[in-house]
């Protein structure tokens, strides 16, 4: 699992250690992984030109230890002071070795920029100075690294409602931050690089699975298992309007761990479903958990769909489903996948408003309706109403193409009915999405279908690395 952490609980964490360590030891940690990193990222040490933008704190002070190391390795290194005071040791440090003090004008001749302007104890946005130096690295194609995270980014939250840092590279200390996993900052930080410094961290706060966590959770089927054990999914989805809707959330809860489905819906569709998926029945039985509302546009009948959600079984509700979703029931067992589109609609919001803020209003509908949300988009966020997230960042942009969200709805079912809860159907349902969405993609066109289609080879996959 990859854990986030918030500022509190790192700043905790760190002085805890601090006490026992010897002054200075945590941010020599830091910058030498730091230093790893950023020779890693260009190949060399020895002759490279690298900027450093230093601000006003610690985060400023492990940039100009790293760069101690770079430059007894040969690399010409350059600090550009944004701010009137700067880590006094950690800049004598470096004019020590050979390091000088430059101006903005040597940022366009760099090979790589250092972003350590603020860390975890900035506030959001950056200074004018700050941000124009950061625009002559952009428009001079200067790769740069960040430390820790991209400077003016809301490191808790995720949100980036100023101008920041759009690194090549993120290094970062200890364990990740929220803005390492949500977007719109996640997006801002290219890949991470955890380096440890020993903190001893308490629970996290956000959670991203990985490979090993798919093989963890998997239901896998064995020698006792038949296909109600296995477990059966209600499928009410799809309509005159949109029978294409019913026909591919049966090949996403097909591509899961699923024993069975059963069909409910109008005649017509009933029939596209079957010619499609000959394995499908549309005869009513017990069901272990319902997948609703993907197409069923005029034919949501609310009353019907709020009997399932009092009922035992679980219950996923997605697009037209979600309008039955009600504020007053105790929804433990439901999972609603909302676009930001439709959170902003049951929330009462701007779709933009959802977009810039997505952690916080995935966590708002948790609580409010007592139900697990899962926000689609370029990374899933899924909250919990006990206050857990996951967060799901490895899809390709090529998923986003329509039907791609009723092959999730369809697999998440299948997750539900295999007897998993609402957290763990909805995050390896993200996941796998994901997963068979890159292997169908390659890098070119999807489309919903072939990334159903994809789902069982991309979990033979996982399942035996
Ligand atoms: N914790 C750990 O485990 C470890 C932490 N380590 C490192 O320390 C970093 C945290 O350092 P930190 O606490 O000194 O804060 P940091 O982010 O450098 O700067 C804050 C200062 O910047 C200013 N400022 C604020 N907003 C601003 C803005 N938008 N634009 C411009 N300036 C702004 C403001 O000062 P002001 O100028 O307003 O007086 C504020 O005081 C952390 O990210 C990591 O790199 C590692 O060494 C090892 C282990
Ligand atoms: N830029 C993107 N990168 C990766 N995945 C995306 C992106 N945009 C959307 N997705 C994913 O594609 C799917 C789209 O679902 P949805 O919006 O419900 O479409 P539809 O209703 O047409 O099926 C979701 O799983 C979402 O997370
Ligand atoms: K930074």
């Amino acid at each position: 699992m990859r854990r986030a952490h918030t500022v509190e609980q790192v700043r905790a964490a760190e002085a805890s250690l601090m006490a026992r360590l010897p002054e200075g030891t945590l941010m020599q940690r830091a910058a030498t992984g730091l230093a790893v990193a950023i020779s890693n990222f260009l190949g060399r040490a020895y002759g490279a030109r690298v900027v450093l933008l230093i601000g006003s704190g610690d985060n400023g002070g492990d940039a100009l230890y790293a760069g101690v190391r770079l430059a007894r390795r040969g690399a010409h290194v350059t600090a550009v002071l944004l701010s009137e005071k700067a880590h006094e040791a950690g800049l004598e440090a470096l004019l020590a070795v050979g390091g000088r003090v430059g101006s903005p004008d040597d940022i366009a001749r760099a090979d790589v920029v250092v972003d350590g302007i603020v860390g975890i104890g900035g506030r959001p946005g950056l200074r004018p100075d700050a941000a124009a130096a950061v625009e002559l690295a952009e428009s001079h194609n200067v790769p740069i690294v960040a430390v820790d995270v991209p400077s003016g980014v809301d490191v808790d939250t995720g949100e980036t409602p100023g101008p920041h840092v759009r690194a090549d590279l993120t290094v970062t200390f200890g364990t990740h931050k929220i803005c390492h996993l949500i977007d719109p900052a996640a997006s801002a930080c290219g890949p991470v690089h955890l380096v440890d410094i020993g903190l001893d961290l308490p629970q996290a706060s956000v959670e991203s699975l990985q490979d090993a966590d798919v093989r963890a959770l998997y239901p896998v089927p064995h020698g006792e298992s038949d296909k109600y054990s296995r477990g059966v999914l209600g499928l009410m989805a799809g309509s005159t309007q949109y029978p294409g809707a019913a026909v591919i959330a049966t090949a996403g809860a097909l591509g899961g761990p699923i024993g069975m489905i059963r069909y409910v819906g109008p005649d017509a569709v009933a029939a596209e479903v079957r010619a499609a998926h000959p394995e499908i029945v549309a005869v009513e039985g017990r069901v272990q958990a319902w997948a609703v509302g993907s197409g069923l546009g005029d034919n949501l009948d609310v009353p019907q769909v709020r009997e399932l959600l009092e009922a035992e079984e679980p219950v996923i509700l997605d697009a037209d489903g979600l309008k039955a979703l009600d504020d007053s029931g105790d929804h433990e067992g439901v999972l609603a996948t909302p676009h930001a589109g439709e959170l902003a609609r049951l929330l009462g919001v701007e779709r933009s408003t959802v977009e810039a803020e997505r952690l916080k209003h995935a966590r708002l509908a948790a609580e409010r309706f007592d139900a697990t949300v899962l926000l689609k988009g370029a990374t899933t966020v899924i909250a919990a109403p006990d206050g857990h997230v996951r967060v799901n960042g490895n899809a390709t942009p090529w998923l986003a193409t329509a039907g791609a969200g009723d092959v999730l709805a369809g697999l998440c079912g299948a997750f539900l009915a295999a007897g998993l809860t609402a957290l763990d159907a909805a995050s390896l349902g993200a996941y796998l999405h994901a997963a068979a969405a890159n292997l169908a993609s390659d890098d070119g066109p999807i489309t919903a279908l072939s990334v159903a289609a994809a789902l069982p080879e991309a979990t033979r996959q996982l399942l035996q690395p």
